[in-house]
């Protein structure tokens, strides 16, 4: 990966390539003026020259507005990964959902707003440079020839941005709005597409289509601000250097016809002297308009980088571990839970043999699952210790100890893939895992067997069927630790049985099981219970 600096220098040298080829262009600018002034007086040109010189100056800016272009996507593309590194990277590492906006929002972030960044980044440092060093240049050599052509330029320059600054005040806030209003429309969608057959059945189709076409309609109304916006401010700007350009135009005609004699040095004005003049009076105002054109890129960088700062300042708890890969221990260890207290809840000294089973029981909200959480490393404690092995689970040794872990979530997700993929996440499966997992007669039984599409949602699976996925996922990779969250929640008592057993076949073959549970027919079955009561709070 690119580094920060090689990424800000490849953005400098993209931007100094656009001054340059700028630059160049005046030169080729002055040969037009020769050649064009020298035949207004009547003097013989050398055509293959003038071609020659014109074409090689041509090629030259081409070269080097390819250079310029190719840093400047460098940078971009780097910029924008890393962004989209650093989102993803910090909500996998946060123990919890972001309170900010949904998921919806988050993914409009990541894949649709980030985009907006580059545009910006290809266009707005480099006319920025350019407006630094390209109008002062150009005046320059304008008040070389003509006092009066630098003033008409430095008036109607100056003005450009002043009011370039005004309408960019707006600019950002319509941007801001337009691109809150992006997300919450993504989020709009993931919500009811999570709903959708709900919604049908609650025959509530009619009011979801109203509620999109009016998301969709302030969406419409905020990037048509954004519009107006971004038209105004190219109409001024158009305005005020067309009139610049035509003052040039006026004193360069009117001088050379003879009607005007003030203006100059002193010195009459050469026709090629004029038709430079009338060549770089438009040059003048082009980086002003280049930077009105980026200005507006900027206006919606500026929102997606507010929106960027108020995520990045929300405090949110940490999960334990770098997120790096490691192989996992080589034996079953010991669990012990010592002083635990976290949100309010104070949880009982507990320490678990490896092979044990041990079941966690207590009313709904008494902190089973967050116990189990912790255990796992995916929530830090407020105070108290978790012991492997007797050593304290720690932000260096959870990566260890995660992948030592089947985990098995109280309400099981699947992904938009096989039921295989669904499994091992991409990576190869053992027979023998589906086998553990009780998933040899139901995939028998799938249309495309162990290939069958489940869908987001475990379509095609009865819940059941869908915990067994589950149990194999977490059995995958043959951890020593087996942590169930309610895994036989709402199952008739045959099917939970089941489930049972291949929980209990895992601890036959050695590893440890903790269960969360309110089914007393598992719970009886495993060797140790222990009760987790909110009130025993000592917060
Ligand atoms: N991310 C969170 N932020 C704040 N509070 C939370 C969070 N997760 C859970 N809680 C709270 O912590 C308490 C314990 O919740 P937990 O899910 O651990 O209970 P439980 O015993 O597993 O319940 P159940 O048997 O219904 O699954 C509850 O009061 C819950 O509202």
């Amino acid at each position: 990966m690119r580094s920060m600096v090689q990424t800000r220098k490849s953005e400098m040298i993209g931007a100094w390539l656009s001054v340059l080829a700028s630059l160049i262009w005046l030169c080729g600018a002055a040969v037009i003026a020769r050649v064009l002034g020298r035949l207004l007086m009547g003097d013989d040109v050398s055509a293959i020259a003038a071609g020659a010189a014109l074409f090689l100056l041509w090629a030259l800016r081409t070269a080097t507005e390819a250079a310029a272009q190719r840093c400047l996507s460098q940078a971009a593309e780097a910029k924008i990964t890393e962004l989209r590194q650093e989102i993803v990277t910090r909500e996998a590492a946060s123990a919890s959902a972001s309170t900010l906006a949904g998921e919806g929002a988050l993914a409009a972030l990541v894949a649709e707003k980030l985009e907006t960044l580059r545009p910006a980044l290809l266009r707005y440092r480099p006319a920025r440079l350019r407006v630094l060093v390209l109008p002062a240049v150009i005046l320059c050599l304008t008040a070389w020839h003509s006092w009066a052509v630098a003033i008409v330029l430095l008036v109607a320059g100056p003005l450009i941005p002043v009011f370039m600054a005004l309408v960019g005040w707006a600019a950002k806030e319509a941007s801001a709005r337009q691109m809150q209003e992006i997300g919450q429309l993504s989020d709009l969608l993931v919500d009811r597409l999570a709903a959708l057959s709900d919604l049908q059945l609650l025959g509530a189709g009619k009011s979801t289509v109203e509620t999109f076409a009016r998301a969709s309609d302030t969406l419409r109304q905020r990037t048509m601000a954004v519009l107006q916006i971004a038209f105004l401010s190219s109409t001024v700007l158009e305005l005020f250097s067309a009139l610049g350009v035509a003052l040039v135009a006026i004193w360069v005609g009117f001088t050379l016809l003879g009607e005007l004699n003030w203006g100059g040095w002193g010195v009459p004005l050469t026709p090629v002297a004029g038709v430079y003049l009338l060549l770089m009076a438009p040059e003048f105002f082009q980086p002003l308009r280049d930077l009105a054109a980026a200005w507006h890129d900027r206006a919606a960088v500026d929102a997606v980088m507010d929106e960027l700062a108020a995520w990045r300042d929300e405090d949110r708890a940490k999960r334990l571990g770098h997120g790096a890969t490691e192989p996992a221990l080589s034996h079953t260890p010991s669990i012990a839970i010592q002083n635990l207290h976290h949100r309010g809840i104070t949880y009982p000294n507990i320490r678990i043999e490896p092979g044990e089973s041990l079941a966690l029981e207590g009313v709904s909200g008494a902190g089973k699952t967050t116990l189990l959480r912790l255990i796992a490393g995916l929530e830090q404690p407020d105070r108290g210790t978790i012991l492997i092995d007797g050593v304290a689970l720690t932000e260096e040794n959870a990566n260890q100890w995660r992948a030592s872990i089947g985990w098995m979530p109280q309400a099981p997700h699947f992904f938009n893939g096989s039921l295989r993929y669904n499994v091992g996440l991409g990576a190869p499966v053992s027979d023998d895992t589906l086998v553990a997992a009780g998933l040899e007669t139901i995939i028998q039984d799938l249309p495309r067997g162990d290939l069958t599409r489940l869908g987001e949602r475990g379509a095609g699976l009865s819940g059941g069927e869908g915990r067994r996925v589950t149990l194999a996922r977490a059995l995958h990779g043959a951890p020593r630790v087996l942590i169930a969250d309610e895994p036989t929640a709402d199952l008739d008592a045959e099917t939970a049985r089941r489930i049972s057993d291949s929980l209990l076949q895992f601890t036959k073959d050695g590893g440890t099981l903790l269960v969360a549970s309110h089914d007393t027919a598992l719970i009886n079955r495993l060797q140790k219970r222990v009760s987790i009561q909110r009130d025993t709070d000592a917060a």
